[in-house]
């Protein structure tokens, strides 16, 4: 049997009742899968929503809060109860949980983005299950992931899962919300993802998730440009998740085989990284970076704007609009003196050590992963 990586993300629906209490049942099923996942072979990281469903009710809250401060306060409360019971499930198997907590800046800075790659690689392997959740007591709303879904897919990208198993309240998704539609048609499997298809996906249907199908699909997208097959649906019993690897889970599978992975410095780039300026360049730089696989010279850049640093990440634009990003190998102040300048010119001149500006390692077309 080939061991795979795979990263399974637990919603809220299916883990907590409405009353705001985490249902131990549901929660000892889940772990039970996990475990027989690890015992035959693979490798495990699970991303678990429910802090705030969780933790609710023990605040006194009648349902689910929607002030930031009560989610926050609630989460708090939640998350340890959580990952309270995970031990004690977890145990069982002699499997040890580590909790981690990650805030949208993990990702955004490259520092700590390289950072939380080798700790998850560490603990994996030292056959550590990671159990994931947004730190959702101190992520600000306009700093946060957007919901569990997505950070799923992230960290998915992030450890090069082959596979991302995003369990719900749902066996997957239909061509209405079935909730509202009887009529509604399950899907079994999606080679893609299009823009259409996420906007035709509806919202939650419980009183504790939150994105819905929507949240779902975008996630999926986004996994699939990072090289990871993604199923959406649920199961039954402590072979739901051996199934689901197999090929007989109850949901839709999405994504081709043989997908690309892409490179963490890539991802990073594409997903993650702040746009420190412009590089404004010609057509002949546009098919070779478009077209040809090549890295971006000098000669083919006629403008710039923003100040910027080495290192620092910068929008490329052509003629006929934005190509991609790519990381910059000299500041803002020293491209000004070389752009326009054929590398001949630059190594007579002993301007420069090196004679390109983006490499085609740390370059993302635009929209792309690679
Ligand atoms: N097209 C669709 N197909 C399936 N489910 C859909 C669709 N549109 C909306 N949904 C809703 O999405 C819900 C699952 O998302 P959500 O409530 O956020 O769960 P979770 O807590 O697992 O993230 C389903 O219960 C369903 O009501
Ligand atoms: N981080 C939040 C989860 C938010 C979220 O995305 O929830 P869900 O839609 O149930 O996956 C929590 O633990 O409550």
């Amino acid at each position: 049997m080939e061991k795979k990586r795979i990263v399974v993300k637990i919603g809220s629906s299916s883990l907590t009742n409405t009353k705001g209490q985490i249902d131990q049942e549901k929660l000892a099923e889940h772990v039970e899968a996990v475990a027989m996942l690890r015992e035959s072979g693979h490798e495990v990281l699970l991303v678990s929503s429910g802090a705030v469903a969780a933790g609710f009710a023990r605040l006194g809250y009648p349902s689910r809060p929607i002030t930031l401060k009560g989610k926050q306060a609630a989460a708090a409360v939640g998350q340890s109860l959580l990952v309270q019971s995970y031990i004690e499930k977890f145990s069982q198997f002699n499997l040890i949980p580590a909790q981690i907590l990650l805030t949208r800046n993990d990702f955004s800075k490259q520092d700590r983005y390289k950072n939380a790659y080798a700790t998850l690689t560490e603990l994996l392997e030292r056959g550590i299950l990671p159990i994931i959740n947004e730190n959702d007591t101190v992520s600000v709303e306009e700093l946060t992931f957007g919901d569990n879904d997505m950070l799923s897919a992230l960290v998915s990208g992030l450890v090069h899962a082959d596979h991302l198993i995003i369990l719900t309240d749902i066996n997957g998704l239909y061509d209405a919300n079935p909730r509202n539609n009887p009529e509604a048609k399950k899907i079994d499997y999606l080679p893609e993802v299009t823009d259409e298809m996420v906007a035709a996906a509806g919202g939650s249907g419980s009183k504790v998730g939150t994105g819905g199908m929507k949240s779902k699909m975008m996630a999926a997208k986004t996994a699939l440009s990072l090289g990871v097959q993604v199923f959406i649906g649920l199961g039954n019993g402590p072979r739901k998740l051996i199934n689901i690897i197999n090929g007989d889970g109850d949901g839709t599978y999405i994504g081709k085989d043989g997908l690309t992975a892409i490179t963490n410095s890539r991802q990073w780039i594409a997903l993650h990284s702040e746009v420190a300026g412009t590089l404004y360049v010609d057509k002949g730089a546009e098919e070779a970076l478009l077209h040809n696989g090549k890295s971006l010279l000098p000669a083919g850049i006629f403008d710039m704007d923003g100040s910027f640093q080495k290192g620092d990440v910068v929008e490329v634009v052509g003629p006929n609009g934005v190509l991609g990003k790519g990381e910059v190998l000299f500041s803002s102040d020293d491209i000004k003196n070389i752009m326009g300048k054929r590398s001949e010119e630059l190594v007579e001149e002993e301007t420069l050590p090196a004679k390109v500006v983006i490499h085609r390692n740390k370059w993302v077309k635009h929209n792309r992963g690679n």
